[in-house]
């Protein structure tokens, strides 16, 4: 629907009597009253879901379809980050400039299939992130094993300014001394039947708000997370969440337990959640399908204050979002937030630190460390390269203590960035002499790979004819020596 001015009324039922929610045709609610939501913008997502006021089971919605209109409405005040035109605007509800990191890799990273932590190598790993500043660090459930609970305890007492989170299911018992406790259980159908034996919402509710009670009651924070969320029903999933932050809570927790989230289906969930608690909003990606960063971007647009994070993303199968990744994701658009709370420097150590850890490879096209991040190869690349960085970087490598490197001995390479060599090689050429042996370059780049030293040589000897074997000239000595593979810092 495309007109201005479509309005539709529906009447709505909402079968269950214990419910505030019902789902309703697609289409988009600009109004309903009581208003729940502050402004039209704020209300967009709502592609097929209401609220339904709480005093009423039946009753009569507006419904304006104007929202469908192409120019969107944009807050006056708020401007895009300069970096990239096409980033989205902010609205009321994103939190991208305002987020909290609860960093999981000594809980959900211990279930990556190569963890076996010392008590000493978790001491490391939780004060090389409390380093760095992440505002939380969850640990294993102290009621898996006796050396968890001891080593949950050590944590507690290191006075790390990180809080000190642990995971539960939800059932009374361990807390061991921390700042809060993570409480989940499963809401689909799949882990209703399969993992808890047949329980339904209405047993899960109760369980759930006893426990809370409980944690509570122990002086705790406390968090509820409805395990496999995107698998859930939504109805239940808004009336748990409901209930348990009418207890109470912190925090709700959505979790893609099994990474099968879209970063749309992301938005639209947790936009209807934020208008349904007051309390914070964590999230929790699985990156069965390559989706866990975007996806915890996608949740700070619609409102969540938390995301999980492990180093490299160690956990369950393939793991969740990674911190590293998630940090360069948000670089673009919160960099001040980001340069002002997070030590971006240490990402490189603790990714290095816990990889060895767990003996694994940091991946090559790892954000931020992957081993060429910040190399730049093709001849229109490095040219640009090396005239302005940000023609081809949207993340400064000095911003993470790294540096750029500009390959200069293949086949793809071009005049420009040989002319740069030349220079650092403290040789004199024209631009026709230059492009000369860069075709000589190239020629024997397409018989081998070339080293450093390889296409230096070509250089050097060029520069000797030239010179009717004179011997070079102004040659520096420093220059060239820390290259390596055909690349060299620019
Ligand atoms: C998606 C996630 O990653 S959730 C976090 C996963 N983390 C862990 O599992 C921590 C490590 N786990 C452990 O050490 C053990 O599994 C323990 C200590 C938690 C439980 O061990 P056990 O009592 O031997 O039970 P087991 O692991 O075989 O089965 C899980 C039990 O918890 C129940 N359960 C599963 N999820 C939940 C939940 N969220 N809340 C309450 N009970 C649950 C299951 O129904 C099952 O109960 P049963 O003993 O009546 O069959
Ligand atoms: O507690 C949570 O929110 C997440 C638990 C978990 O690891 C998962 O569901 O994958």
């Amino acid at each position: 629907m495309t007109s201005l001015d479509a309005r539709l009324k529906i009447d709505f039922f909402c079968p269950s009597s214990t419910s505030n929610f019902c789902q309703i045709p697609a289409c988009t609610i600009l109004r309903f009253e009581p208003p729940r939501l502050p402004s039209a913008v704020s209300i967009c997502a709502f592609h097929f879901l209401s609220i339904i006021p709480a005093s009423s089971n039946t009753g009569q919605l507006t419904f304006d379809c104007s929202s469908t209109l192409d120019t969107p409405i944009r807050p006056s005040k708020m401007s895009a980050p300069t970096g990239n035109p096409y980033a989205r605007i902010d609205d009321l509800l994103s939190n991208v400039r305002n987020f909290k990191i609860i960093e999981s890799t000594l809980r959900e990273g211990e279930q990556f299939a190569n963890s076996h932590y010392s008590t000493e190598t978790k001491i490391k790993i939780a004060t090389m992130l409390d380093q760095f500043g992440v505002d939380y660090l969850e640990l294993t459930n102290p009621c898996s094993s006796p050396q968890s609970r001891a080593d949950l305890e050590t944590i507690c007492k290191l006075g790390l300014k990180a809080k000190i989170l642990t995971h539960t299911r939800c059932t009374i018992g361990c807390d061991a001394g921390v700042d809060g406790v993570d409480v989940v259980i499963g809401t689909s159908q799949f882990l209703r039947e399969h993992s808890l034996g047949g329980k339904d919402m209405v047993a899960i509710t109760k369980q759930a708000l006893e426990v809370i009670e409980y944690i509570k009651s122990r002086g705790c924070e406390v968090r509820f997370s409805t395990e496999d969320s995107f698998r859930s029903d939504l109805v239940d999933l808004l009336s748990i969440y409901k209930a348990v932050s009418q207890a109470g809570v912190d925090r709700v927790g959505i979790a893609d337990t099994v990474g099968c989230a879209s970063p749309r289906q992301v938005y639209d969930l947790v936009r209807t959640l934020r208008g349904c608690v007051s309390c914070d909003i964590e999230v929790h990606f699985h990156d069965d399908t390559g989706c866990a960063v975007a996806n915890a971007f996608s949740a700070l647009e619609a409102g969540a204050t938390h995301v999980d994070t492990s180093v490299l993303g160690i956990g369950e199968r393939n793991g969740i979002t990674p911190l590293g990744a998630l940090m360069a994701r948000m670089m673009p658009s919160s960099r001040d937030y980001v340069l002002s709370k997070y030590n971006l420097k240490m990402i490189k150590s603790i990714e290095d630190f816990v990889a060895e850890e767990v003996e694994i490879n940091t991946p090559f096209n790892n954000p931020i460390t992957g081993f060429c991040a910040f190399t730049h190869k093709a001849g229109i690349h490095a040219k640009a390269i090396l005239n302005s960085p940000s023609t081809y970087e949207i993340l400064k490598p000095e911003d993470f203590g790294l540096t750029r490197y500009v390959h200069f001995t293949s086949r793809l390479t071009g005049w420009n960035v040989i002319k740069s060599r030349i220079s650092q090689l403290g040789l004199i050429m024209t631009d026709d002499q230059i492009k000369e042996v860069t075709a000589k370059i190239k020629a024997m780049a397409d018989i081998r790979p070339l080293a450093i030293d390889d296409a230096d040589s070509i250089i050097r000897s060029f520069h000797l004819e030239l010179n009717n074997g004179e011997g070079q000239k102004g040659q520096s000595e420093q220059n060239g020596q820390n290259a390596q593979n055909g690349q060299v810092e620019a």
